[in-house]
């Protein structure tokens, strides 16, 4: 069996003990012979590294481990780049966070002025890595779920067409094992056959069937219209308020349109209202603050207790049983497996009434030559409003960034469904681009 070679780009990510964990878990259908980690900010990485090191030589010495700041050590002989990079990290996610609501405007990571901001700081860096990839490792995949999601697809798509990269979120897998909980189905999702469409952070489900063709939406339908996705909370005891807050809120995101079953990202475009009173409760203190509080401080001390003790043994570190769609993803190309899978993908004529150039979520089947496209057809004009709306941001933002205009940008923060008007977007653009001076292209 073929034995792959992984960079993971971003190695000092929180995200990446966890995913390390489950590679090991899945070695028997995913077999590999190399991990390295890259990333641009050495000390961060190598507190990371170290500790996976450790874990790695315990658990699989067999497996060739290097971390590096040089992008020709890190992506010279690789079969799959695993990109999960936060460009300018948690102190300017806690920007893109607090700005917008300086201004009665929502601040989010993804969504909104905040996401327009990551993205914008975003483009660059995947394209450059992109770039040493296809320098050192030409025939490589790379598996992106760096966000904004959203807006760095259409910026690949624009910019790197004929590159191979494959955009991915786990937003819909995360909720499709809460669906399944709710169903009490013995294999979790995988016990689902799903239909799903929208932008990345912005689409519903249309059809959830089990293996043997029956209807289970109706049972989850039901669920939702009382309790959103929040499920059995004894099962998920470790989930932070602010995520039951929006499992929760699912509940008013699915009155609106109760033919469908919606990702909980719409949460910030169908109640933008809501969601910045919830937030200006306490506006010193936005979701980039309880990561860093949480997330990042359990990891890196879980890190630095294996580097202390120098053993894995009882340590912390966690398999992120939900990130092995990466290794669906992975294994699909790697086996020719024709794995089922969302993907961020551009629509062509998938949903035929749609912009054929947007990057859509939509089911794809994986295999050794990339993926097909499962047809949706024709979408509802209540979800086709939304989504052409919600595009035309996400282009406008790449056109901008390509352009270096700051009228473009402008119109994209203007557009977004959560900022109520032209003036009020120029006042967050403004503050915007003084905070990011050291990411963002000269707008002029
Ligand atoms: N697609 C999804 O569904 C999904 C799910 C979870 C997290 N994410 C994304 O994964 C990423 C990592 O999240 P995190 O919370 O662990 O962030 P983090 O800040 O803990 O780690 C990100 C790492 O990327 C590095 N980095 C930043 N710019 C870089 C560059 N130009 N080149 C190389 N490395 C660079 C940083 O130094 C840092 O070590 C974020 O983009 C996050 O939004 C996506
Ligand atoms: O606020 P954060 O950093 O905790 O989460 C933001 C990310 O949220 C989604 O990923 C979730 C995942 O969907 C959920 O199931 C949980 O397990 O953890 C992940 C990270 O918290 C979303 O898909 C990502 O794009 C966001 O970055
Ligand atoms: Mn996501």
């Amino acid at each position: 069996m073929k034995k792959s070679s992984i960079v993971i780009a971003g190695g000092g990510s929180t995200f990446t003990p966890g995913i390390v964990m489950m590679l090991l878990d899945h070695l028997k259908r995913f077999p590999i012979r190399q991990i390295k980690f890259y990333d641009n900010d050495a000390q961060r990485q190598e507190t990371i590294a170290k500790a996976c090191a450790i874990v790695l030589r315990e658990r699989a010495p067999e497996i060739e481990f290097s971390y590096t700041t040089d992008p020709q050590e890190a992506f010279t002989d690789i079969d799959f780049v695993m990109a999960h990079i936060r460009v300018g990290k948690y102190a300017m996610r806690e920007k893109d966070e607090k700005i917008p609501m300086k201004y009665g405007v929502l601040g989010q990571e993804t969504c909104g002025p905040g996401g327009i901001a990551y993205g914008m700081r975003s483009i660059g860096p995947i394209i450059e890595i992109i770039d040493y990839m296809e320098k050192y490792s030409p025939n490589a995949w790379m598996l992106n779920y760096s966000n904004p999601a959203a807006i760095v697809a259409e910026a690949t798509r624009r910019i790197r067409p004929q590159s191979k990269i494959i955009n991915i979120c786990d937003m819909p897998v995360g909720i499709e094992e809460r669906m399944a909980e709710i169903l009490s189905l013995p294999n979790g999702r995988k016990d689902m056959d799903i239909t799903y469409y929208g932008l990345n952070h912005f689409g519903w489900w249309t059809a959830i069937h089990d293996k043997q063709g029956n209807d289970l939406m109706p049972q989850i339908k039901a669920h939702v219209a009382k309790h959103g996705y929040i499920v059995n909370p004894d099962n998920h005891a470790e989930t932070e308020a602010s995520w039951n807050d929006t499992y929760a809120k699912a509940k008013d995101v699915y009155a609106i349109d109760p033919d469908t079953l919606p990702n909980t990202y719409l949460k910030y475009y169908l109640f933008p209202d809501y969601v910045f009173a919830h937030d200006n409760k306490n506006p010193d203190h936005t979701r980039a603050n309880e990561v860093m509080e949480h997330r990042e401080r359990n990891v890196f001390a879980a890190a630095n207790d294996i580097i202390n003790k120098n053993t894995a043994k009882d340590c912390a570190f966690h398999s992120d049983e939900h990130a092995s769609y990466i290794i669906d993803l992975a294994e699909a190309i790697t086996f020719n497996t024709n794995a089922k899978m969302l993907l961020i993908v551009k629509n062509d004529s998938a949903i035929s009434n749609f912009d054929p150039t947007a990057m859509v979520e939509i089911p794809c089947i994986v295999n050794k030559n990339g993926y097909q496209k499962i047809s949706i057809g024709e979408i509802p004009q209540f979800q086709k409003g939304l989504m052409e709306q919600q595009v035309s941001v996400e282009k406008l933002v790449v056109d901008a960034w390509i352009n270096g205009s700051y009228q473009k940008l402008w119109q994209a923060i203007s557009l977004s469904k959560t900022v109520p008007s032209v003036s009020v977007a120029k006042n967050i653009l403004d503050d915007l681009i003084e905070a990011n001076k050291d990411y963002w292209p000269i707008l002029k």
